[in-house]
């Protein structure tokens, strides 16, 4: 199958691109990618097949990757009938992605797709077929796992997290290198207490993060310093601001794709 990326040299095209080939779950010759700026001599270490626009892009493709910004779908001018479409925009539904006549797959990948962390999950509209389905769960493997969800209005919150990737958890290690500065501690050491706390705790939840809840409960029967913390958090609005946050960011999603006001 012949792959192919338009917005290839952008944040999540660029990550899935550069991992398709460095993985060989695609060869170069079975990869055609478009960006804005043109063709260069080298594509992550390859040379592929640069194609002018979406519409050369598709024509050379059997699989077309759409990885442009939301605000840029309508001047793509995609016509990939007969072709399998899988769209990364965040907002644009289904229904504006059929004008281009594909078989059309939303997913919601995250920036840990350039470590090969994204979790994606996605979602198939009418007319995808079982090959279709496997394509696009080897495709999304190059940057991370997968899984299909049951109905498009979920990718909304998905857009929210886990599309958010590390804008959450940098926010927090922002918040906690400043309070240590405020406190007359030098940058360096900030930034390796935040390290400690964000990546270090991340760490430790990694393949078990269901286990959340009992290791906060730990903290809070412990009665320590740690327990006060949570507490005066908690007090100041903590999970209401997370709340907040994933709330918005899911009604913008929906906003984009007209489906509610912002
Ligand atoms: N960056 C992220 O963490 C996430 C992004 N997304 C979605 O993925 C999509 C891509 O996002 P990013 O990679 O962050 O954007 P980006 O702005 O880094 O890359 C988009 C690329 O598309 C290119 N492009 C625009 N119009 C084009 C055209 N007509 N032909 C060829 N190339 C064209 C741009 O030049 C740019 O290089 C967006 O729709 C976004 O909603 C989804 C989840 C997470
Ligand atoms: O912030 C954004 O708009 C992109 C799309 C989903 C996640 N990141």
């Amino acid at each position: 199958m012949r792959i192919g990326i338009i917005g290839a040299t952008g944040w999540l095209g660029s990550a899935l691109g550069g991992r398709l080939l460095s993985l060989g779950i695609v060869t170069p010759d079975r990869l055609v990618v478009a960006n804005r700026s043109g063709a260069r001599s080298d594509y992550h270490g390859h040379a592929v097949t640069w194609a002018r626009d979406a519409v050369e892009l598709a024509a050379l493709s059997d699989i077309v990757v759409v990885s442009v910004r939301p605000q840029d779908w309508p001047a793509l001018g995609l016509g990939a009938e007969g072709k399998l479409v899988l769209s990364f925009m965040a907002g644009v539904g289904s229904d504006r992605l059929r004008d281009c006549g594909g078989r059309i797959v939303r997913a919601m990948p995250n920036a840990a797709a350039d470590i090969g962390r994204s979790w994606t999950p996605w979602w198939a509209d009418q007319g995808v077929t079982d090959a279709d389905r496997q394509a696009v769960t080897t495709i999304l493997s190059a940057i991370g796992t997968s899984d299909e969800i049951a109905r498009e209005s979920q990718i909304d919150l998905m857009t929210a997290l886990p599309g958010s990737g590390a804008a959450y958890p940098a926010l927090m290690a922002v918040a906690m290198a400043r309070f240590m500065t405020d406190n007359g501690l030098p940058p360096d050491i900030a930034w390796r207490a935040a390290d400690a706390a964000v990546c270090g705790g991340a760490a430790m939840l990694a393949g078990r993060i269901a286990d959340a809840p009992a290791l906060l409960a730990a903290y809070r029967d412990y009665r320590g310093t740690t327990a006060a913390g949570i507490d005066a958090a908690e007090a100041a609005g903590f999970s209401a601001a997370i709340r907040a946050a994933l709330d918005a960011a899911a009604r913008k999603a929906r906003a984009m794709a007209g489906d509610a006001p912002a």
